[in-house]
């Protein structure tokens, strides 16, 4: 199965952003947000957009950039639940140089500055190694800034 994904604040299908009704942002969240790139990359953050995507054992997520926002802020992503090795490359083109890190429950991924188009991707999910009592699968939630 493919990954699912839920829009939080604005809706956003491939590639670009509507105005069709979603569920607020909650503000713990983008707080959350302007905590992390307070604590990186420095500066105000003021994120409109939470996508919540769901990875079951078997998604995967191809090279992509995160292109479809206006203006150049941070993207903030959250992962929680089962592991995975998530493909960071480089902002030219889907191919190499690229570094593979795992990513854990809990661990927030910053791309901004240089960065912030570089291409990425979800290699596979590491099925099993969420912390004990949470559902099996891996929930990623990217805070964004589509408005300039
Ligand atoms: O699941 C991830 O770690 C990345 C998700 C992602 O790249 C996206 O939603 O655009
Ligand atoms: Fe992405």
């Amino acid at each position: 199965m493919s990954v699912r994904t839920v829009c939080l604040g604005r809706y956003w299908r491939p590639y670009r952003y509507t105005d069709e009704p979603v569920q607020p942002l909650p503000g713990w969240l983008a707080e959350l947000g302007r905590a992390a790139v307070a604590q990186t990359l420095g500066g105000p953050y003021d994120p409109d957009v939470a996508l919540v995507n769901f990875y079951d054992d078997a998604a995967t997520m191809g090279m992509h950039q995160d292109a479809d926002e206006r203006g150049s802020a941070p993207v903030v992503s959250l992962s929680l639940g089962d592991a995975c090795v998530f493909r960071f490359g480089n902002p030219h083109s889907r191919s190499r140089p690229w570094t593979d890190v795992r990513l854990e429950s809990g661990d927030l991924f910053v791309f901004g500055g240089p960065s912030r188009l570089a291409f990425h991707g979800v290699r596979r999910i590491l099925p099993g190694t969420g912390p004990h009592g949470l559902l099996a699968g891996r929930l990623n939630i990217t805070l964004r800034r589509s408005r300039p």
